[in-house]
């Protein structure tokens, strides 16, 4: 192992990437990379500005001039802020995780946040959650996982989040944004959503949260990772 041992985390949105590379992370007192968040953030401070969600030099200069700060509260709970602002609920929204999908799309963009995630990486190990963590940002890390779940027990647990936070869900209008951001994720030119040709493929469908920590701890430990 050259450095700090990474995990990475990939796989499609609702698939359960944040809330099994956090406990993760938590586990094994690692460091944990949330880089949708990233992605959000540019959509969202794009947005604070006015810029057009076209404008992908405006975006790009946004991805490498953002003040970001992200902590853990003693309560366990992330916490985001830009421009010393917290954030962190208002870019959890799917408006912005729309707008994220199609910053990200944008090769300066994509180019402009990829110093910022790798220097995440770092003793004692680091967790990173995405879409390209194992195939561009990290494709030498130790372990490589691959997430996935049915597109239906993803509206499925979405919808039950939502609800639990309060917020009014449409079953059926979830599912068709899921699938509408799983195809642009998926079909952009630029690193496309997709498993690393050495990610182990986890369908938790069918398994619950735990069952996939334990997995991938599995998985972590059969690689002497800790
Ligand atoms: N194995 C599981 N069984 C049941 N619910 C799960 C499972 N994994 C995650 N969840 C729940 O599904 C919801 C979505 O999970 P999470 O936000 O971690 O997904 P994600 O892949 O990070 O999504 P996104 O990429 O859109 O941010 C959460 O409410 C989480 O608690
Ligand atoms: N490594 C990444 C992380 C995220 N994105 C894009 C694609 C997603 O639709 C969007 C929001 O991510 P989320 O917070 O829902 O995980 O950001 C990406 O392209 N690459």
């Amino acid at each position: 192992m050259a450095g700090a041992p990474i995990i990475t985390v990939d796989g499609p949105s609702g698939s359960g990437k944040g809330t099994i590379s956090r406990r993760l992370a938590r586990q094994l007192g690692w460091r944990w990379l949330d880089s949708g968040a990233l992605y959000r953030l540019v959509a969202y401070a794009g947005r604070q500005r006015g810029l057009a969600i076209s404008d992908a030099a405006g975006h790009a200069y946004l991805a490498l001039h953002l003040d970001v700060r992200f902590d853990e509260g003693s309560d366990g709970v992330e916490r985001i802020w830009l421009d010393g602002v917290e954030v962190s609920v208002a870019i959890r929204g799917e408006d912005i995780g729309k707008g994220a999908s199609v910053v990200a799309a944008m090769p300066e963009v994509r180019a402009a946040l990829l110093e910022r995630q790798r220097a995440f990486a770092g003793a004692p190990g680091l967790v990173a959650d995405g879409r390209d963590m194992g195939s561009v940002v990290f494709p030498a890390a130790e372990l490589k996982i691959y997430l996935t779940a049915s597109a239906r027990e993803r509206a499925l647990r979405r919808h039950k989040q939502l609800k639990q936070k309060g917020l009014s869900a449409n079953l059926a209008a979830l599912s068709l944004e899921i699938a509408e951001r799983d195809r642009r994720d998926m079909d952009r030119p630029i690193a496309p959503l997709k498993p690393a040709d050495d990610a182990v493929v986890v369908d938790s469908t069918s398994m619950t949260i735990d069952a996939v920590v334990e997995r991938v701890l599995q998985l972590a430990a059969a690689r002497r990772l800790f």
